[in-house]
């Protein structure tokens, strides 16, 4: 099911009009510049609804610039954006309706701190286009999961930066849009805080709502059940459920740390080797850790951490972003500086 009549009343426009079964969201080979920055090139993203996914890259991939063409704050140079089924034009008037169907909360708090947290929340029930008692009562609702009830009169202001961070997720989803844009709105709160956004977000897919969110904590992921989409460098360049991105992209290793650069070593296996830490990539970490440790020699005193890394998501995504960082345009080859019995140094 996409798009569930449950938004503000508006003018209907009804074609093309939501698609009963598409997806809630649809990025076709979607391409934006700035100037000579490329921040998005050929993206394709489909989050259907019910369906949260993860939105992971480090900084710079392209994960505000997505939102941001979604929320149509900014315009695509290429591809297309649909929202419930409804193309966005850059057309102010024509795009309102699909603006209606989702509900963002940027990475920047978007609240008035003088206004109460109540007048907050009127303030964008307002603009959303609800009645008076239906805003009251979407008030309600939306500030009880969020913690939010026993601040409702307290002034913005004076509230610490994770109730903010709270009040302005709570503006994204007061008008109950069947498409949530979520950009990191875990930064900087408090565990309980975390914990309380993740089991509503939760809650939100269950009954239908389709959610993007970004975050750099992949914990998040799991703790969402979300599946996984990544940017590197403007591309997605994996999307799947989690199991699917891990078994894909995930890899073992040994990975050992050392003060300065690490040492030469002569090992059967690839190794990758940063500016304090050498990466073994072996298929059974564990029963190679002799072997490494052997290899290691006189220089084994040298050694500050030894960590045995089994596949998971930071695995999968440290591969796909540190990969295409080494070897550029190029198909996907392991950033190795030394492979097989090599010597490196
Ligand atoms: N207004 C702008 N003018 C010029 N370049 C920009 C602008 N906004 C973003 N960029 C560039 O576009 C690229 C994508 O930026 P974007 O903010 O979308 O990344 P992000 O994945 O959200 O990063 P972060 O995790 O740091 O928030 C980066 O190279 C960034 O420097």
């Amino acid at each position: 099911m996409c798009c569930r009549t449950r938004g503000p009343a508006v003018p209907t426009d009804p074609a093309p009009g939501p698609s009963p079964g598409g997806p809630a969201l649809a990025l076709h080979a979607v391409g934006k510049r700035y100037g000579t920055t490329t921040a998005l090139d050929g993206v394709d993203l489909t989050v259907a609804a019910g369906e949260i996914v993860g939105l992971l890259g480090a900084n710079g991939a392209g994960k505000t610039t997505l939102m941001s063409l979604v929320a149509g704050l900014l315009r695509a140079d290429s591809g297309r954006i649909e929202i419930c089924g409804r193309p966005l034009t850059g057309d102010r008037s024509h795009d309102r309706r699909a603006r209606l169907d989702l509900g963002l909360a940027p990475q920047e708090l978007g609240v008035y701190p003088p206004l109460t947290v109540r007048q907050n929340l009127r303030f964008f029930a307002e603009l959303a286009g609800l009645r008076a008692r239906e805003a009251r009562r979407r008030i309600e609702e939306t500030a009880a999961p969020l913690g939010l009830t026993a601040l409702l009169d307290r002034r913005v202001s004076r509230l610490s930066g994770g109730e903010q961070r709270r009040v302005h997720t709570a503006l994204a989803l007061l008008h109950r849009p069947p498409l949530v844009l979520l950009d990191e709105p875990t930064a900087g709160v408090d565990v309980e805080t975390r914990t309380r956004l993740i089991a509503h977000v939760r809650e939100l897919a269950a009954t239908g709502t389709a959610v993007c969110y970004s975050t750099h904590y992949l914990p998040e992921v799991e703790a969402l059940d979300a599946s996984v989409a990544v940017l590197h460098q403007g591309r997605m360049v994996a999307r799947g459920t989690l199991a699917e991105v891990v078994r894909g992209h995930g890899e073992s290793a040994v990975e050992l740390t050392f003060p300065g650069p690490p040492p030469p070593l002569r090992l059967p296996w690839p190794v990758t080797v940063g500016a304090e830490v050498l990466r073994v990539q072996v298929e059974e970490p564990q029963s190679a850790v002799p072997e490494v440790l052997a290899a290691l020699g006189d220089t084994a005193g040298s050694l500050v951490g030894l960590r045995v890394v089994r596949p998971g998501l930071e695995s999968a995504f440290l591969r796909l972003t540190r990969e295409r960082a080494v070897d550029g345009e190029g198909p996907v080859r392991p950033a190795r500086r030394a492979v097989g019995a090599a010597l490196h140094g």
